[in-house]
């Protein structure tokens, strides 16, 4: 269980070459759809479907309600790239390759990454079903070393010790509240502080009065969001 595998930037750039010569699609914009969104790639058009274990390199998918499709196509006409499935760290996997996916899109031309999940609230002014945007994190796994940015460091993907005081990009913020505002949803939009465990469990109360302590408000296991 995490044998942490360490990855090139040939074995990124073979899986995105790969991509590259299956479809024309050039997406500026990815998403990881989490658990109960991954709904959201059937309703891109024009669709071009990739199953994780046909391309190389990918991890594939372990856990129930994760598709596993790689689907390129358009959202309201503009091309984009979704994960119908993450990968957890709990499934035994290590956070280089939970994030594998992210340094493929990076290679693919994806300058705009969303990710999303189905995390647990912690902040009592929340109510079931609320969305937060995540402003800034605390990412608890890392503390203990357990960062995906661990390791040789390859400059192509960034520098050793990224500033991570901006992380969140205050402009599609602001975007993602206007266009919630627009469609009705600004009533149960939260903008909050999100907290990376690894799971598997979910966390005792003891433990979830902690986290409140630290300021979290959501809880949830996506290292893809510090890669
Ligand atoms: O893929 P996400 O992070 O949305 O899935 C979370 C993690 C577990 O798979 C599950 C726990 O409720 O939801
Ligand atoms: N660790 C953790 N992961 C989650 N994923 C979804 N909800 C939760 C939660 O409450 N805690």
């Amino acid at each position: 269980q995490h044998n942490t595998k360490t990855y090139q930037y040939e074995d990124y750039k073979e899986t995105a070459d790969w991509i590259l010569a299956q479809t024309n699609q050039r997406p500026k914009v990815a998403i990881i759809c989490g658990s109960g969104l991954g709904g959201l790639a059937d309703l891109l058009e024009d669709k071009t479907v990739f199953p994780y274990e046909s391309i190389p390199r990918f991890p594939t998918s372990t856990v129930q309600g994760h598709a596993g499709k790689l689907v390129f196509g358009k959202l309201q006409g503009r091309e984009c790239v979704c994960m119908q499935g993450r990968f957890h760290f709990y499934e035994g996997y290590d956070m280089h390759t939970v994030t594998y996916p992210v340094r493929v899109f990076s290679l693919l031309g994806v300058e705009t990454l969303i990710v999303t999940n189905a995390a647990g609230g912690v902040n009592e002014a929340y109510s079931v079903a609320d969305i937060m945007l995540i402003k800034d994190h605390i990412n608890m796994p890392g503390f203990a070393g357990q960062n995906p940015l661990c390791g040789h460091n390859d400059e192509r993907f960034g520098v050793r010790f990224p500033c991570m005081s901006d992380a969140y990009d205050r402009r599609l913020r602001d975007l993602a509240k206007q266009t919630a505002a627009e469609q009705g949803c600004g009533s149960f939009l939260q903008e909050g502080v999100y907290c990376m465990l690894a799971g598997p469990t979910y966390e005792t109360i003891a433990e979830c009065r902690f986290l409140q302590t630290l300021g979290a408000d959501a809880l949830d296991g996506t290292p893809e969001l510090m890669s």
